[in-house]
């Protein structure tokens, strides 16, 4: 018997007035898989990962997590069942008066969690993802690498099953953004998380993703395992990561 889904999307459709962001969405996702939704502006990704922990709500469809339906709940049995679930953004959303033990421990402190046990969680934290000896830094002290690290090690100060990421690292160097791509898919490794992603980034999709989407106007027009998806020469996939070894290369003969 397969798994129950870590992640189920069925039907999902949301509309801003006339315009239809997504258009009868499903997806099922596994516990433990790495899937990134790879799209171009105003494809519908965004909105797709916020129905995930129903920051946005759906017009039509479900939402589940770990078998709970979301789209049923409300009030604290919603803010309890979204507490599976953590976002990391691009721009990280840390708290520039606070140091970064006590950005991690601040989620914490929400939970009614003792100082003692928040301060022994968040060190731990901020270990798992490199960065012990910046326990008492600010986040403007940080670089952007550091402090997407920091938002990571906040995301997961509850324990959360799924790791929702927006454009993680779109603001961060080349370099950095392997550092925090092999970050990603350690966790992944370590913790079991499942990582829902989205970006506009083919290397994010080819270096971490078991499987992917390709969105467009609200819709999947392409889906499956990457590997697979890269050897497919009809692929959209296959045809942007030859396009790309192209261009870098130089090289028409690529194509
Ligand atoms: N709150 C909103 N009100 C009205 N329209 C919206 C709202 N949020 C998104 N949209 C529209 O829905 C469509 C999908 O937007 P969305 O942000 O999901 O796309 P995206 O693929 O994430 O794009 P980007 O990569 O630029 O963030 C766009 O046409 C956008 O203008």
């Amino acid at each position: 018997m397969e798994p129950r889904p870590s992640i189920r999307l069925s039907g999902v459709t949301k509309r801003f007035g006339d315009l239809v962001a997504l258009d009868g969405v499903d997806l099922d996702i596994a516990p433990g898989e790495i899937f990134g939704i790879l799209g171009r502006s105003g494809a519908g990704k965004s909105t797709l990962l916020r129905t995930v922990n129903l920051l946005t709500r759906p017009d039509e469809g479900t939402v589940e997590v770990d078998g709970v339906e979301l789209t049923t709940l409300r009030g604290r049995e919603l803010r309890a069942s979204r507490a599976k679930t953590a976002m990391i953004f691009q721009h990280f959303n840390l708290l520039s008066n606070r140091n970064a033990a006590s950005n991690v421990a601040l989620p914490l402190r929400f939970r009614g969690v003792p100082r003692a046990a928040r301060r022994e969680r968040a060190l731990e934290l901020l270990d798992l993802v490199g960065l012990s000896d910046k326990a008492k830094a600010y986040p403007g002290q940080l670089s952007g690498g550091q402090r997407q690290r920091l938002a990571i090690a906040r995301a997961l100060s509850a324990s959360p099953a799924v790791l929702l990421s927006d454009e993680a690292t779109s603001a961060l160097d080349t370099d950095t953004t392997d550092e925090i791509l092999d970050l990603l898919a350690r966790l992944n490794r370590e913790l079991g998380l499942t990582i829902l992603l989205i970006t506009h980034e083919l290397e994010v999709i080819t270096r971490i993703c078991h499987r992917a989407a390709v969105m467009e106007e609200g819709r999947f027009v392409e889906i499956g395992a990457v590997p697979e998806l890269l050897a497919d020469p009809d692929s959209r996939l296959g045809g942007q990561a030859r396009r790309l070894a192209a261009r870098l290369l130089g090289d028409e003969v690529a194509l």
